[in-house]
C-alpha cells in the first residue's frame, strides 16, 4: 500500500491537519495517512507541550470516524528528540510491503535542509507538501522527489488555538468536538 507519513507535534490537533490528511488520503495516489506522533521536535522547545499520551489520545479521537486515516505512537519508543530519518528507517525495516511518502506543510521546507540527513529523507521517501500561508521561500519548487498537492489554504496553526485558549476565546469548529471536549475537561492550555 502507498502511504502518506504525516509527522507532528499535534500540539493539539486542528481541522488543518484533518483537511491536509483527507486531502492527502483522497486527492492523490496515496491510500492511507498515518499520523507520526512525535514526542519532541528538534526543533522546538515549547513549554506547553502536552505529554504525548495525551496528544496521542486527541489524535486518535479526531480521526476515529476515518478508515484512510490511522494514529501510530511509534516514536513514542525511539529516542529523543525525534529525528524523522531514523524513525523513518525503522518504518521501513517494520514494514517492507509498503510504500511511503512523507507529509509536510510548506512552511516546514525552508528549514528542511537543517533536518538531520534531509537528502536521505528524499531518498528514501520523498515529499509530498501541502501549501501553508507565509511559508518563507525555500529551493525545492522543482525538485523531483518534492510534490506539492493543490489544495486550499489553512490559515490556522495550533500556536493560535492555545493563544485563544489561553485567552478564554473560543476555539469551536478550529478543532473537531471531541477534540474540544478533551480540551476543556482537562483544562489543557489554559
Ligand atoms: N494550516 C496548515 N497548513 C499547512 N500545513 C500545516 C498547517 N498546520 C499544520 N501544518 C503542517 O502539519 C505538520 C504538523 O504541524 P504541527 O503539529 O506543528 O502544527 P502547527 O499548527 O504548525 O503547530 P504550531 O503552531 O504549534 O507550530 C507540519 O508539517 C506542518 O507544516
Ligand atoms: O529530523 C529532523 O531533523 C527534524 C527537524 C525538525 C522537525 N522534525 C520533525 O518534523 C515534524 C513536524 O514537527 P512539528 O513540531 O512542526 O509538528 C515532527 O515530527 C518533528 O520531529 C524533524
Amino acid at each position: 500500500m502507498k502511504i502518506g507519513l504525516f509527522f507532528g507535534s499535534f500540539n493539539p490537533i486542528h481541522v488543518g491537519h484533518l483537511i491536509i490528511a483527507n486531502t492527502m488520503a483522497t486527492a492523490t495516489d496515496l491510500e492511507q495517512v498515518w499520523f507520526v506522533v512525535s514526542p519532541q521536535n528538534p526543533f522546538k522547545k515549547n513549554k506547553s507541550l502536552l505529554h504525548e499520551f495525551d496528544r496521542f489520545d486527541m489524535v486518535e479521537r479526531a480521526i476515529a470516524d476515518n478508515a484512510r486515516l490511522k494514529a501510530t505512537d511509534f516514536e513514542f519508543h525511539l529516542t529523543r528528540p525525534s529525528y524523522t530519518i531514523d524513525t523513518l528507517i525503522r518504518l521501513l525495516e517494520k514494514y517492507p510491503q509498503h510504500e511511503f511518502r512523507l507529509i509536510m506543510g510548506e512552511d516546514n521546507l525552508a528549514q528542511f535542509p537543517n533536518w538531520k540527513n534531509y537528502e536521505k529523507i528524499l531518498e528514501y521517501v520523498g515529499l509530498y507538501v501541502y501549501p501553508r500561508p507565509n511559508a518563507a521561500p525555500h529551493n525545492f519548487g522543482n525538485h523531483p522527489r518534492v510534490t506539492f498537492v493543490a489544495a486550499p489554504l489553512l490559515d490556522i496553526s495550533a500556536t493560535f488555538i492555545r493563544e485563544s485558549l489561553r485567552n478564554g476565546r473560543s476555539i469551536r469548529y478550529l478543532v473537531p468536538e471531541v477534540v474540544e471536549e478533551m480540551i476543556g475537561r482537562k483544562k489543557f492550555f489554559v
